[in-house]
């Protein structure tokens, strides 16, 4: 039995209408009190809860309030406002010719590659950070394959606070390593993959060294939520209604699990109806699959992959901390989870470039995933659909040098360059 259920009735433990419940057992905890990331009683993921919850109509509708990103939602947060950059408010790109291609009804790109550090993850750092303010701590830690550790190192150093960041060696893009360093975080290259590198961050915030900020930080999924009040926003503004379908690429499962506690929070004060919560739809690279797999037979939990690979290094996750929570999001809104090959991504950052929206290979992948789906008739072709893209093509110039096209060398001279352009 999950509490995936949103209740607004307010425990004992809740501090200002906040409160932590865990959403296997159903025990509550107070937000700011003692440092906890999971149930103490049973180990199970927690969720942050509100006594009162927002309508759309409270987000205000004025132009200044709805340019004012994440913290325009903050009706929906714990806090009124937080270490900001500013983040969110990102674009709603209209890609024409994907669209006839992949033949959808509609098909629109929500690039979070345009957040202050290039991905999604600066939504949930503005509120984490924010947090950890709140509960008084010094060092702010996180395991990454890049974005995560670019995002905590440019808020946490806003902040004033240190950061430690633990980094899979030889597995991470050269622009998120850069920020990073740049940033001022101390970088550690662990001799594993991520997700040994999470559970290592783990032991280090479980014995009072670190604040934790992966997505297993309940608060970091409300900053992360905002993607879905926005999405609903700006396309029922430009539409007049709701997407049928989300997809995305999943990793750790922090936005999948993000996006449906925000749907069930809109369903819950009746500013959507059950019906129009769009699908869903998780895509990971085929080696590194483990949500898909736990779709494709049915399991309520994910099996560990020890050994994940994809050039698509930001999604290069074999044990989705987020699966308890994401897993009823893609089966309970009616979605479903497909694997794509490298090379199918790669084909769909180039098709996004095309359309002049760069992407990191990971981003692409929620392309790469709908084209499947599409052409295997899982999606109709009379569908409304939003494609998440999560981080910025700088993110890893290498990649994106690979899948374009090379720079010709030619002499200094106007005859020599106009020769070679003709031969
Ligand atoms: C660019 C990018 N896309 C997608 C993901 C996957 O997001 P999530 O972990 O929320 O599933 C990540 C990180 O995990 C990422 O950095
Ligand atoms: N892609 C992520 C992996 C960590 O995810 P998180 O959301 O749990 O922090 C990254 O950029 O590190």
């Amino acid at each position: 039995m999950t509490h995936l259920e949103i209740t607004q009735d307010e425990p004992a433990e809740a501090t200002d209408g906040v409160w932590l419940t865990c959403i296997e057992c159903g025990e509550h905890f107070p937000p700011f009190e003692g440092i906890r990331y999971t149930c103490d009683e049973c180990g199970g993921l927690l969720e942050v809860r509100y006594a009162d919850l927002p309508t759309f109509e409270d987000f205000g509708d004025d132009e200044s309030a709805f340019h004012g990103g994440v913290w325009r939602y903050s009706d929906a947060l714990p806090f009124d406002e937080g270490v900001s950059l500013p983040e969110g408010n990102t674009p709603l790109h209209d890609v024409p010719r994907l669209e006839d291609e992949i033949g959808v009804e509609r098909l629109r790109v929500k690039h979070e590659g345009m957040n202050p550090t290039g991905s999604f993850k600066d939504r949930g750092m503005t509120v984490g950070v924010r947090v950890a303010q709140e509960i008084g701590v010094d060092r702010l830690a996180c395991a990454s394959t890049g974005n995560t550790s670019a995002a905590l190192s440019a808020y946490g150093s806003r902040a004033g606070l240190e950061v430690l960041v633990l980094l899979p060696a030889g597995k991470v893009a050269a622009g998120k390593i850069a920020q990073a360093s740049l940033h001022g975080a101390r970088i550690l290259e662990v001799d594993g993959n991520f997700d040994r590198c999470l559970d290592i961050v783990k032991d280090l915030a479980d014995r009072g060294e670190a604040y934790l900020l992966n997505s297993l930080n309940p608060f970091r999924l409300e900053g992360q939520k905002t993607i879905a009040l926005e999405i609903m926003e700006q396309f029922r503004a430009e539409e007049g209604q709701f997407p049928d379908r989300i997809v995305l690429p999943v990793g750790n499962a922090g936005n999948t699990a993000a996006l449906y506690k925000a749907f069930r929070e809109l369903e819950t004060t009746g500013a959507i109806d059950e019906n129009q919560i769009p699908k869903i739809t998780g895509v990971q690279a085929a080696g590194s699959a483990p949500l898909v797999e736990a779709i494709e037979e049915g399991w309520d939990h994910i099996e560990r992959w020890d050994d994940v690979e994809t050039k698509a290094t930001a999604i290069r996750i074999g044990n989705p901390v987020n699966a308890p929570k994401a897993l009823p999001g893609v089966r309970e809104t009616g979605g479903t989870a497909v694997a794509v090959s490298d090379e199918e991504i790669t084909d769909a950052q180039r098709s996004l470039a095309e359309e002049g929206v760069g992407v990191e290979p990971a981003s692409a992948a929620s392309i790469a995933g709908l084209r499947t789906l599409r052409a295997e008739g899982v999606v109709g072709d009379d569908e409304q659909v939003v494609c998440l893209t999560t981080g910025h093509l700088l993110k890893d110039p290498d990649a994106a040098a690979e899948a374009g096209t090379d720079p010709e060398p030619v002499p200094a001279d106007t005859d020599d360059v106009l020769e070679h352009l003709r031969s």
